[in-house]
This record gives C-alpha cells, sequence and structure tokens, in this order.
C-alpha cells in the first residue's frame, strides 16, 4: 500500500477539488462519516457512550465537527470543544449545522479550561480533531495543555487522521502529541503512522476510502510503500528439480569472538529452501554448525579470523549462480578489512554485506559503488558509523536510505522496528515482526535468509524484502513474545513461507 507525506495527500486532496470539482466539503463530509462508521465497527452500540469532540482551527477540527453532528443521531452526549476562534470556511460550515440541530459547543479558554477537564474525564470517548496533516510548527500553549489532559485522563481516544502532534512526515512528536486508542486515516496511511513514535501514538490503525479519484493517484506515482507480501515473490519449488535448481549460498563469517552468528546464517539460508549451503567460518564454528544442521557443508579456516591467504580458499566455489553472505561474526581485525575488500574486488556474484563486514567496508565505498547486487543490511548504529553521521539523523530517515541506496548503487536494508528498504527509487517500510527478535542472532538470520533467497532468485530487491517480512512474521507466531530462543525464530520460518505463498 502507498504510503504519503502531507504535501502528497494535500495535493492529491487538492487536485480532487479543482481538477475534478469534488467539493472539499464533500470529501470532509466522507472523512467524518467514515470515522464514524470505523467506530460503529469497533464499538457497536454508539449510543450506549457519551462523547467530547476537540476541534482545531483546520480541517481536521472541520471533520471533528462532521463527527460531532453525526454522533447526534445517536446520542445527546455529544460536545464540542472549539479550540480556536479561526476556523476554515468547510469546519464553519460544518459548525453552524451542529449548533442547528441543538449540539452543544464550548469554546475553550484559560477560564475554563477545568471545566474541560472534567468533560475529558467524565467522557466515554474522546476525539482528537486538534490537528491533521496540516500541523505546521511545535505545539505549545493551551494546545499543548489539552493534548496533556487527554493523555492523562481520557478513557479512550480517536485521532481523526493522525494523533494531534504527530508529524505526519516523520511520525515525530512536535512539542506534545495525543496517544491513540484507534486512529483513523484518509484515503492513505501517512510516513507517521508507520515511524516511530508516530506508529505507537496511532494505536489501532484504520485506513478509510474517500473518494479521491484513482485516475490522480496512477497520475502521481509513489515511491514510498507498506511492504505487504504483495511485493515479493518466493522463489518457486519444482518438482522436476535437484539441489542445483535452488541454487548455492556461501555465507562467510565468524571469528575468534564470534561462535554461532554464522551457523544462525547458515540454518536460515537452508530454511529459505536453498540447495546448498557453504560456511567459511573458524574451526569451533564449523562443529557448532554440523552439531546443529548435517546439512551445512562447513569449511574451516584455521585462524581466529578471516585475512589474505583466505581468498584462494573461497574463491573456486563462487560462481556468478552463487550468493555470498559477508559478514556474520566475523568480527573486526585490521587484517580481515583487507580480506573482505579483495574478495569483493574478485567476485561478481550478488552479495549480502551484513554486520561487522559492513563497518569495514567503511572507508572502502567505492568498491560497492562499481560492483551490481550488493545489499548492506545495517541497524542505525551500524549505517551511522559507515556514513560517519550521528545515530539521531540516520534512525528511520527514509530519504537518507533512498539517497544512500542511489548514491553507492546498493539495495539498502536499515533494520529497526520499522524496517526501511531501498533500491534507490522505492522505499518499503516494514512493520512485522515483535520484541521476539530483540535479542543476539536475529539480524544474522535476516542475512541468511536474504543469501538463501538471493540464490534462487538473484532478485536483490525481492529477496530482501520476502526475508525481512518473513522474519518479521516468524517472530510473531512465537506464542510468548520475547521469550523465544532465537533458533525458535528459525524454526517457524517454514511456516510462514507456506502462509506466504498461499
Ligand atoms: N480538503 C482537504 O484538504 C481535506 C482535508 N481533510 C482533513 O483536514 C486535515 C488537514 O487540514 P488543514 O490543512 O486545514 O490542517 P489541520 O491539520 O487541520 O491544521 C491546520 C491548522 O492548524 C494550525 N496549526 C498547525 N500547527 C499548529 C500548532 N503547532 N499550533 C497551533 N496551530 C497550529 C494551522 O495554522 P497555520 O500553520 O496556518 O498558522 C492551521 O490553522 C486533514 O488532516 C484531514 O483531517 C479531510 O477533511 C479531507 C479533505
Ligand atoms: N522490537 C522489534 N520489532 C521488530 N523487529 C525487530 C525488533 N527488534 C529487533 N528487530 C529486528 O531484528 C533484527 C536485529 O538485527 P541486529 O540488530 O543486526 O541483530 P544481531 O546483530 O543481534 O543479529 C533486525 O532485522 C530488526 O529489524
Ligand atoms: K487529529
Amino acid at each position: 500500500m502507498r504510503l504519503v507525506t502531507s504535501n502528497e495527500i494535500k495535493m492529491l486532496d487538492q487536485r480532487a477539488i479543482k481538477d475534478f470539482g469534488i467539493n472539499s466539503l464533500i470529501l470532509m463530509e466522507r472523512a467524518g462519516i467514515s470515522t464514524i462508521e470505523v467506530m460503529w465497527n469497533e464499538f457497536k452500540n454508539l449510543e450506549k457512550y457519551s462523547y467530547a469532540v476537540f476541534c482545531g482551527p483546520g480541517n481536521n477540527g472541520g471533520d471533528g465537527l462532521v463527527i460531532a453532528r453525526e454522533l447526534l443521531n445517536y446520542t445527546e452526549a455529544v460536545k464540542v470543544i472549539l479550540m480556536s476562534e479561526k476556523l476554515t470556511s468547510e469546519a464553519t460550515t460544518n459548525l453552524n449545522i451542529f449548533k442547528s440541530l441543538g449540539g452543544e459547543v464550548i469554546k475553550l479558554s484559560d477560564d475554563n479550561i477545568l471545566e474541560v477537564v472534567d468533560i475529558i474525564k467524565s467522557s466515554d470517548i474522546i476525539i482528537d480533531a486538534i490537528f491533521g496533516v496540516g500541523l505546521s510548527k511545535n505545539v505549545v500553549g493551551i494546545y499543548a495543555e489539552i493534548i496533556n489532559f487527554i493523555n492523562l485522563y481520557s478513557n479512550y481516544t480517536v485521532s481523526v487522521d493522525i494523533p494531534s502532534g504527530i508529524s505526519a512526515d516523520t511520525g515525530k512528536i512536535l512539542g506534545t502529541a495525543i496517544r491513540s486508542d484507534l486512529t483513523v486515516t484518509f484515503e492513505f496511511p501517512k510516513i507517521g503512522h508507520i515511524l516511530f513514535p508516530g506508529r505507537e501514538f496511532s494505536g489501532k490503525l484504520k485506513v478509510v476510502k474517500i473518494g479521491i479519484p484513482k485516475v490522480l493517484q496512477d497520475l502521481n506515482p509513489c515511491d514510498k510503500i507498506l511492504l505487504t507480501k504483495d511485493y515479493f515473490n518466493i522463489p518457486k519449488r519444482f518438482k522436476e528439480s535437484n539441489k542445483g535448481t535452488y541454487g548455492k549460498v556461501v555465507i562467510i563469517g565468524g571469528s575468534k569472538d564470534y561462535i554461532g552468528a554464522p551457523v544462525l546464517s547458515s540454518i536460515a539460508a537452508i530454511r529459505s529452501g536453498a540447495g546448498k549451503v557453504l560456511l567459511f567460518s573458524t574451526e569451533k564454528s564449523a562443529t557448532v554448525a554440523l552439531n546443529h544442521e548435517l546439512g551445512i557443508i562447513p569449511i574451516a579456516i584455521s585462524k581466529d579470523y578471516f585475512d589474505k591467504s583466505h581468498i584462494n580458499l573461497i574463491l573456486p566455489y563462487i560462481d556468478e549462480k552463487t550468493s555470498v553472505v559477508i559478514g556474520p561474526g566475523i568480527g573486526r581485525n585490521p587484517s580481515t578489512e583487507e580480506f573482505i575488500v579483495e574478495l569483493l574486488k574478485s567476485i561478481n556474484s550478488p552479495a549480502v554485506i551484513d554486520a561487522d563486514a559492513i563497518y569495514l567496508l567503511r572507508n572502502h565505498k567505492n568498491i560497492l559503488s562499481e560492483k551490481k547486487n550488493i545489499i548492506i543490511t545495517p541497524h542505525p548504529g551500524e549505517l551511522s558509523n559507515f556514513l560517519e553521521l550521528d545515530i539521531d539523523s540516520v534512525k528511520y530517515n527514509y530519504k537518507l536510505v533512498k539517497e544512500t541506496a542511489e548514491k553507492y548503487n546498493l539495495l539498502l536494508v536499515l533494520k529497526d522496528v520499522t524496517t526501511i528498504i531501498s533500491d534507490g527509487e522505492k522505499i518499503f517500510f516494514n512493520v512485522t515482526g515483535n520484541t521476539s527478535l530483540s535479542k543476539g542472532g536475529s539480524g544474522d538470520i535476516l542475512s541468511g535468509l536474504i543469501g538463501g533467497f538471493l540464490a534462487q532468485s538473484s532478485n536483490v530487491l525481492e529477496s530482501s524484502l520476502a526475508a525481512v517480512y518473513i522474519l518479521g512474521i516468524a517472530s510473531e507466531l512465537y506464542e510468548y513474545e520475547g521469550y523465544n530462543l532465537i533458533t525458535e525464530i528459525l524454526n517457524n520460518i517454514p511456516k510462514v513461507i507456506a502462509e506466504v505463498k498461499e
């Protein structure tokens, strides 16, 4: 599904109005009524509850007034709290209708703020129609006070379009923001619903159509996409096939410092359906690998770290049909830097660069740029180090992910709770997964899964999308969130693949 920024949705709204004569009151009506429909689906008997509808100065407030008017058809227990003297003309029209129906309107001021706090406490449901995608600066003053009181005392909060105070473009809190239980957004999710903290503040997110013509969407192609299984294919299985049909993965990792990481990657590659998985690693990792999965073909190095002397050992096993995963547990020994650089120069296969291999390549970005089919899979700390930027300017920075992918000719997977993936053209946002992945080893599984799909398809984008999405669902399937062994996530992968293929 397409994701939009505030400017993109405003442009679509404006073109619907200007190019097609869809009056903005019609869009507002649909926004309000659709919100009521979602509420009806959530709560059923809307007449059983009391409501306080907080309306801000823009059209988000106008939506709130449509909602308030419609709620009057269920109950008299509806109060509108007007937060501003200034209203848009559409909001004014809807305010007049609400008033003409006998609706109760309270104008917020410093004098009645305590009375309004009592209303917050005594209402069953608060409707947050304070700010939508027009939020333009930090929330301060009486707006901030009311938002904080709603967060403190509301029994249940429904946000119209986006929780007020959350930036639709970044998900960041501008000053302060509403913590919603339910957010009803119009036409498309906004980036702010998908990136933290906005993702958490949105509560349950529902997307409803308000009549933006599809032809407009087609005229304005999007580059930001919420990842679903519609965006990738799992490599096919063929009745008449053998291990050669499903590709070969060469995993290069492990060191004196890390034993298990390359083994996890190798098992994940097998779980992806790959035909053959070769593991180049230390003697210890090789032994551990065989103790866990006899299908892995380990080839041990006799040293604690990889160095240039290992290149000739590995090269004969790599051809263009092989996918390579470099980095899980490989460590930061200076000799390994030279090894990775030389190895990359010598191969043409698609490759996943993970963990410390990303660190070791920070001064060799040109090598990555010159190659085709390179995937790097940093978490924010690793990307911040790679690009020499502080972590805050890297985290969830989807524009930077796209720019970096384009600049260095990479497929970049920025791992996080919302993972961002870009090939330099499109930006995908993944929201599958939970804290069962917040433990050592999940990144290793991811690189092995990508490598495994890559060996079967050579498609860097689809392999990465599939792996990120599937790993997330594999964690969600675990019954006791967070208390899993990392190997239990590996064991869930086949079930997820089967479900995704359906
Ligand atoms: N026709 C349409 O386009 C449709 C729009 N729809 C709905 O409208 C919403 C967008 O409406 P909108 O553009 O009027 O913006 P909105 O979010 O209500 O707020 C803007 C107002 O708030 C003010 N303001 C901003 N920040 C502030 C702050 N920190 N503290 C104080 N004030 C602040 C800002 O002031 P200004 O920046 O101009 O000084 C301006 O007055 C959208 O989310 C959806 O719900 C739907 O009905 C479908 C059709
Ligand atoms: N709370 C979470 N929700 C969703 N995904 C998570 C969460 N915590 C971690 N992950 C995912 O788990 C993986 C962790 O990778 P990484 O930090 O490299 O782990 P490690 O190096 O320990 O293997 C990433 O794919 C990340 O997106
Ligand atoms: K809102």
